[in-house]
């Protein structure tokens, strides 16, 4: 059995478990549940610490897990990315009281709090930045003003925290980050594949929408300029053998400036249908 590492709880694990359930594989019914079998599919998930999941895929004993970049990254172990799974978003920066700080430089000899150590203290050293790192476990924000800490480094996604505690940001981001699958650095177990292209099936599922229309058959290479889809748009005849039926996929960020455009040229019937599932 593949065996698949799931965070438990935090700001991954929701998303997360939505994604293996609508890509088919069975899903923990109470949080408490640390282990559950999905002997169907072959996979047995373990729901872990977003944190440690890097530690267990890195070290062999999970094939795989889903975790931040960030997180994964700060663990420094022996594994790689396999997919980018599109939620989780945050960014890693710096952050100071407001009007102290405005460059990574003013931050020699400076004392910086955060709870990625490790991914901090190899970015200082790639900047050429002496300053002492505070490891603290969380609520870093709160550093600075306790005293323990002179600026922070921390993730920030909609800036509240930081705002609340009178810091703001500086610098360029450290690190943009969301949720990773990573697996061992070379190494594919049984039924990685799978998992990856049913997880791609969810992720084109959630990005595109289906859409048809019928245009006069002089301009289906315009409207097909403006629909390629992923191969090539599928081109049905219709019983009036001056028109056709097109069916593409479009993102789905883009349906309704495309439909206009669609229409302007002469397309009629335009429909917009969303993806259940699919594989690509
Ligand atoms: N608003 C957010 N706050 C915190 N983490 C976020 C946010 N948005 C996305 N993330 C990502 O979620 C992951 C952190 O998850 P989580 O919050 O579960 O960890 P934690 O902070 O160590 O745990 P906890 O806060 O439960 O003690 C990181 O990859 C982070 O980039
Ligand atoms: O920019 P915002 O939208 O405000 O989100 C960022 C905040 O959220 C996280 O904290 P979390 O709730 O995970 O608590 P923690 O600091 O104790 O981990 C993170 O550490 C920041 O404090
Ligand atoms: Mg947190």
């Amino acid at each position: 059995m593949l065996r698949v590492a799931v965070p438990n709880k935090g700001a991954l694990s929701e998303s997360a478990s939505a994604m293996l359930a609508e890509a088919g594989y069975r899903q923990r019914r109470d949080t408490r549940e640390l282990v559950l079998e999905d002997p169907d599919n072959g996979v047995e998930f373990f729901f872990l610490r977003p944190r440690d999941i890097a530690v267990y895929v890195g070290s062999g004993t999970l094939d795989v897990g889903i975790t931040g970049r960030d997180l994964f990254l700060d663990a420094d172990v022996d594994a790689e990315e396999r997919l980018t799974l599109g939620f989780g978003a945050s960014t890693f920066r710096f952050a100071g009281p407001v009007g102290h700080f405005s460059n990574v430089a003013q931050l020699d000899g400076k004392r910086l709090a955060t709870s990625y150590d490790g991914l901090l203290r190899r970015h200082l050293a790639d900047h050429g930045v002496n300053a002492t790192v505070v490891r603290l476990d969380g609520a870093v924000e709160s550093s600075v003003r306790l005293g323990v800490a002179d600026a922070i480094a921390d993730v920030v996604e909609t800036g509240n925290t930081l705002k609340a505690a009178g810091m703001e940001i500086f610098g360029d981001p450290i690190l943009r980050s969301e949720a990773v699958l990573i697996g061992r650095s070379g190494d594919t177990p049984a039924g990685l594949d799978v998992l990856i292209r049913r997880l791609q099936g969810v992720l084109v599922a959630r990005q595109y929408v289906l859409m048809d229309y019928d245009i006069r058959k002089d301009l289906v290479d315009a409207a097909a300029a403006l629909t390629p889809g992923l191969e090539s748009p599928t081109v049905s005849p219709l019983r009036d053998s001056d028109w056709v039926a097109v069916r593409s996929m479009v993102l789905r960020s883009q349906t309704n400036r495309i439909m206009d455009e669609l229409y302007e040229l002469g397309a009629r019937a335009i429909l917009v249908s969303t993806i259940h599932a699919c594989r690509v």
